[in-house]
């Protein structure tokens, strides 16, 4: 049998050559990142079905830095009109793992009216409101709680109620233990801002002040990603991973996917694999748009310009693109030294990369008192007035509906629009976590299997543009606590003066259009409403053929995205076994 050929490193089954890969499987994915592997492990537990999981990328990623070029993709975005015509490097993880390999080991989730906005917009039926989502969210990780003694001096606190300990889950949420005593006094200054809210835990769909864990295993204090908690030690003779290989389309019978072909990373031989069941697309935000238009689903303006035959058109695939925007507010303490954090004593310093796990996730009015003018002026635009000229109808109407939404979320203080993460040190990164301005992600015609084209159209809308106004404000009024007042803190970039336009003018020269989490290129809404997949995540007007990443996601959770991806993923495990 193939798999015996294959190399056993105490992962699942490493197929070396496409030569190595079975005829047929029951399942294969596309992509083992994030989703994909989480997906795959999944799928095999029970030995019922077979899976193949092709990745692009590299076998490793242990004991690389994230800042690594070599397990990252190459990409950069166009020139964003808006932002000076600057580009932006467009970073997702190239290697198995995927994104979780290289990510910031954030581990949070959105509030419940955000994801109760996923099922407003899927439509009656749908499944993906909050009450919908939590029990996936418990499956995908394992908690552990914080040490005692550090939840109680740094005033950490959770519910067990919101998290899940299933023995069969390696992912795990953990707390560092350690944290600077310096954290203290900021915890005590976010806690007096006006009408700051303090939720017992955030991962109950809450807004507000509070500490979150980090995705660490906490006994070897290394990262947790997809590749340690659903492919090392998984020894399956039905879980086949071939890497290096780039899945390039999905094979039809009419519009029923039977398989895919792929190649060799650096050459162009043609293969392929049938898949019995279905064809999953884990291909993460940027590219599975890509395998998606290659295969004849896409914008048919696109495509014919692209000489791709149509198989079904979709003219939502490729677009709606979103992802959070940040910047940096910079600040000095004029007396040399901050506030200075009580006589606690610690030892050593294993803190983690998400550290300190302090933000204050807040909703626009608890910002500020104009939510109501911002609200009122983005509800009262035209959709179609900051989309790209020749928009399709069905894309204007998903964005009348998304809209709606976001002008109810604009007014409610249980929705995060920002998250200033706390570092306990002076000035430091706002950012917005909804975003209204949509781009896209799309084949280049001229050059189809080539990187895609990635258009943040960042800025395009101008309510991000007050919005950060308002991010930037707030810092402004947290560093004026009296906590602080003895340090003296001095804004020395934009400049406390710098206001209205200058300030607008000033966000432009530096904005980061990207946290690096991409969603919404293949949105989870009715085809009418331009979206790409159903409520059960088949694209619409196939039959065996799923996406399962970031991709799907309709609109931002407001929270960093990779819990988002394990739940999307653990839920959709359970439709497809
Ligand atoms: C630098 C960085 C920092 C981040 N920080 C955080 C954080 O702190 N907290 C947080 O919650 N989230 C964070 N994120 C976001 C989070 O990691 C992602 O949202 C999530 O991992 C995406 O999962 P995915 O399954 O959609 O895609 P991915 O995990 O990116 O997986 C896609 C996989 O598909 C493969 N692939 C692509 N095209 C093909 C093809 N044609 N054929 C075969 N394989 C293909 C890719 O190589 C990749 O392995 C960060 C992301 C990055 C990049």
């Amino acid at each position: 049998a193939p798999a015996e050929t294959a190399e056993r490193f105490g992962y699942a089954n490493i197929l070396q050559r496409g030569t190595q890969v079975r005829d047929a499987y029951d399942y294969i994915i596309a992509g083992a990142g994030t989703a994909g592997l989480t997906l795959a492990d999944r799928l095999t537990a029970d030995g019922k079905y077979s899976v193949l999981v092709i990745e692009y990328c590299y076998p490793s990623s242990n004991g690389r830095n994230f800042l690594d070029p070599g397990i990252s993709y190459n990409i950069s975005s166009i020139p964003q009109v808006d932002m000076n015509n600057r580009e932006q490097q467009v970073r997702i993880g190239c290697c198995v793992g995927g994104s979780s390999a290289i990510n910031g080991m954030v581990f949070v989730r959105g509030t419940k009216p955000e994801y109760d906005g996923w099922a407003e917009l899927g439509g009656t039926k749908s499944t993906w409101d909050w009450n919908g989502v939590l029990p996936y969210f418990k499956k995908a990780s394992h908690f552990n709680p914080p040490d005692e003694v550090l939840a109680k001096n740094f005033n950490i606190t959770w519910d067990p109620e919101v998290w899940g300990q299933d023995p069969d889950t390696h992912i795990y949420a953990s707390y560092p233990n350690y944290e600077e005593p310096v954290m203290i006094p900021f915890y005590n200054a976010a806690a007096k801002m006006p009408k700051m809210p303090i939720p017992k835990d955030g991962a109950g769909g809450k807004s507000g002040l509070f500490w979150f864990p980090t995705s660490m295993d906490n006994q070897k204090y290394w990262r947790s990603y997809s590749r340690t908690g659903h492919y090392d030690n998984i020894k399956r003779d039905n879980y086949d991973v071939i890497t290096m290989h780039k899945v390039k389309k999905i094979l039809f019978d009419g519009t029923t996917a039977t398989g895919v072909q792929f190649s060799p990373r650096d050459t162009n031989q043609t293969l392929t694999a049938r898949a019995r069941k279905e064809v999953i697309i884990s291909a993460g935000t940027v590219h599975t748009p890509q395998i998606l238009q290659n295969s004849g689903i896409g914008p048919k303006d696109l495509l014919t310009q692209a000489k791709i035959p149509i198989l079904i058109e979709l003219p939502g695939v490729g677009q709606n693109f979103q992802d959070h925007a940040y910047l940096a507010v910079n600040y000095q303490w004029g007396n040399g030294s901050g506030p200075i954090g009580p006589n606690i004593t610690q030892t050593g310093n294993p803190s983690s990369i998400a550290g300190p796990n302090l933000g204050a996730w807040i909703g626009l009015p608890t910002m500020t008192d104009d939510f109501e003018k911002i609200a009122s002026r983005y509800e009262a635009q035209d959709p179609a007035q900051y989309l790209p000229k020749n928009t399709h109808p069905t894309v204007i109407a998903g964005y009348k509906a998304f809209q709606k939404l976001h002008a109810k979320l604009l007014r409610s203080t249980n929705s995060n629009w920002l998250w200033l993460p706390i570092f306990g040190q002076p000035g430091g990164i706002v950012m917005s976590m909804h975003v209204v301005s949509h781009g896209t992600i799309n084949i280049d015609p001229a050059n189809p299997d080539a990187e895609p084209i990635v258009d943040y159209r960042a800025l395009s809308n101008p309510i991000d543009l007050d919005i950060m106004v308002e991010n930037i404000r707030y810092m402004r009024k947290f560093m004026n606590s009296s906590a602080f007042a003895a340090s003296r803190p001095t804004e020395t970039g934009p400049g406390i003066n710098v206001e209205g336009n200058e300030l607008k003018e000033w966000i432009k020269s530096v904005l980061i259009p990207t946290n690096f989490h991409p969603i919404a290129t293949a949105a989870k809404k009715p085809k009418e409403m331009g979206g790409v997949v159903d409520e059960e995540l088949r694209v619409h007007g196939t039959k065996g053929l799923r996406i399962v990443d970031g991709s799907i996601m309709p609109t931002l959770p407001g929270a960093n995205t990779q819990q988002s991806v394990y739940m999307i993923a653990e839920k959709v495990s359970l439709l497809t076994c």
